[in-house]
């Protein structure tokens, strides 16, 4: 589990086509968050929760299989592609963020980013059946950065980026036209349940997901 609280901007280091997946290298520059990491250890990388397999001095590697590959971003990462990075949380940690998985629900595109003063507002396009997951003044995790939705429109909502969060993460790298890692929060997928739509309809949204963005031509 994760909060959301970016602690370092990594850089991959190396991107090997396996059988079923891809050996992701990721080189970290913030070696004193990263000082104790063992093979075995979940990181969560733009979002998505990976498995440390292998580890050196400033890298480590994970294998990012075809499910992630089909529900994230990471199949269009390659050397020297900036990435989020956040160990997973400890029982002592402060939850400056928000309850994260690192199950990325869908990716989806940014429509549009406007300066407002020294903030930025960035436009995300969703798929219709996300939806219910998305709340004014909700939070929503973005290339695995806990955000708060500012604003709700019909199939986009908008995030306002603080110069900190600008600066410290890889936001600061989107255009219009970009893809993004959504992780919508729990809760709203617990009421949904509730409510009769089952988990599996998110899955289905996601390859929803793929269709939508080609015809977004994406
Ligand atoms: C604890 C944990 C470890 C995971 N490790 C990996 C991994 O090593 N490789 C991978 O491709 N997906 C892994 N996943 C799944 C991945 O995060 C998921 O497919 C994407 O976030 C899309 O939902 C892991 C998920 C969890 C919760
Ligand atoms: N909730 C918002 C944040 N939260 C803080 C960031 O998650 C944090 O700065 C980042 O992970 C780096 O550590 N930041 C915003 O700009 N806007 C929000 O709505």
């Amino acid at each position: 589990m994760f909060t959301g609280i970016i602690k370092d901007v990594g850089r991959v280091g190396g991107v090997t086509r396996r059988q079923g997946g891809l050996r992701l290298r990721v080189q970290f520059s913030n070696a004193a968050e990263f000082a104790d990491l063992s093979v075995d250890e979940s990181v969560s990388i733009n979002g998505a929760c990976q498995t440390v397999v292998a580890l050196g001095e400033g890298w480590f590697e994970v294998d990012t299989v075809e499910e992630t590959l089909s529900k994230t971003t990471l199949g269009s990462l390659h050397h020297g592609s900036l990435v989020n990075l956040e160990r997973a949380v400890r029982p002592q940690d402060r939850l400056g963020g928000h309850f994260v998985l690192g199950h990325v629900d869908c990716a989806a595109v940014v429509e549009k980013i406007r300066e407002l003063g020294s903030s930025r507002e960035i436009w995300i396009a969703f798929p219709d059946a996300f939806s219910p997951f998305i709340v004014s003044a909700g939070s929503i995790t973005i290339d695995g950065i806990s955000l708060t939705v500012a604003k709700l429109e019909p199939l986009l909502f908008a995030v306002a980026v603080i110069p900190y969060t600008f600066a410290q993460t890889t936001i600061n790298e989107l255009k219009s036209g970009s893809r993004v890692n959504l992780e919508f929060d729990i809760l709203g997928k617990y009421v949904a349940r509730q409510l009769g739509r089952p988990p599996s309809s998110v899955a289905v949204a996601s390859k929803i997901d793929e269709g939508w963005l080609r015809e977004q031509g994406f």
